[in-house]
Formats: structure tokens, C-alpha cells, sequence
């Protein structure tokens, strides 16, 4: 196999890794609903932003929280999908992995809307009553 050969595996191997987390990707949109509620209040937000033409730099921190947002949803999936792999029927440790993943999303959650009050805040109450 000359070099030439052994990018085009690499490339390969890149490109159906890729197709793979797509597949994940689609499956908890498919699947779980709380995905959907991200994905549908993540555009909202973008949206808000646009038309109260918040600052670069808050768009930028807007990215990071809904993309670890998003991310810990897809790995709370995925938590739950081996979980139930592990332990089909009901066992204590099960529940702590599930509520604690479901906790980590919640604790996340939390911080983004604050961290949302505090971008927006402003600029809405501004809108909302001009002085
Ligand atoms: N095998 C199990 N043993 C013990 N408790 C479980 C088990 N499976 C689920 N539970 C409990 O039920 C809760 C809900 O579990 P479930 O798998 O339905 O997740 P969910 O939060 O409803 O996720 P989904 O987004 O898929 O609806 C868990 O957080 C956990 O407390």
C-alpha cells in the first residue's frame, strides 16, 4: 500500500465515522423529544438574537451553551440506550445512572437560561418599554 493509498483509507475511515454520528445525530432527533424542544428553542434563540442584533461575543457564548447543550442531550441517549442494553429490568444502579445523566442536562439547563436572562434580558425589557 503506497501513501497515496493509505490517506485515501484515512479518508475513508474519516468519512464513515462521520456517516456514523450523523446516524446518531438523526436517531435522538428521531427518537427523543427533548432533542426536538432543544433544537426548536435553540432556533428561537438564534432567531431573538438576530432581531435584538445582540453582540458578537454573546452570539459566540449562545454557540457554546447550545452546542454543549445539544451534546448532552445526544449523551444522555446514549446513557440511557446502554443502560437498558446493561439492565433491561428495574435495578437501583440503573436509576442512578439514568437520573444522574437526566441531572447533568437539568444542571446545564439551568445555567443556560441564566446565562439567556442575562443576555437578553436587557434588550427585551428595552424593547418592551422604550423610555
Ligand atoms: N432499568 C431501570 N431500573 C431502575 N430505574 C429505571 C430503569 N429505567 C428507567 N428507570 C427510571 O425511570 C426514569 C425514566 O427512564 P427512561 O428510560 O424512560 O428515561 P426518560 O428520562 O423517560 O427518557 P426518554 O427521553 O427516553 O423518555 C429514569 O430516570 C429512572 O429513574
Amino acid at each position: 500500500m503506497d501513501l497515496k493509498d493509505k490517506q485515501l483509507s484515512n479518508v475513508q475511515k474519516f468519512i464513515k465515522s462521520f456517516t456514523y454520528a450523523v446516524a446518531g445525530i438523526k436517531l435522538v432527533v428521531k427518537d427523543e423529544q427533548n432533542m426536538r424542544i432543544h433544537l426548536v428553542v435553540s432556533v428561537v434563540v438564534f432567531a431573538l438574537a438576530y432581531i435584538l442584533a445582540i453582540p458578537k461575543q454573546e452570539i459566540i457564548i449562545l454557540l457554546i451553551l447550545v452546542g454543549i447543550m445539544l451534546s448532552l442531550e445526544a449523551m444522555n441517549t446514549a446513557i440511557e440506550r446502554v443502560v437498558d442494553l446493561a439492565t433491561p429490568e428495574y435495578h437501583p444502579l440503573a436509576k442512578q445512572a439514568k437520573d444522574a445523566a437526566a441531572g447533568a442536562v437539568l444542571i446545564f439547563s439551568f445555567i443556560t437560561i441564566i446565562v439567556g436572562l442575562l443576555i437578553f434580558l436587557k434588550p427585551l425589557l428595552t424593547i418592551i418599554f422604550p423610555s
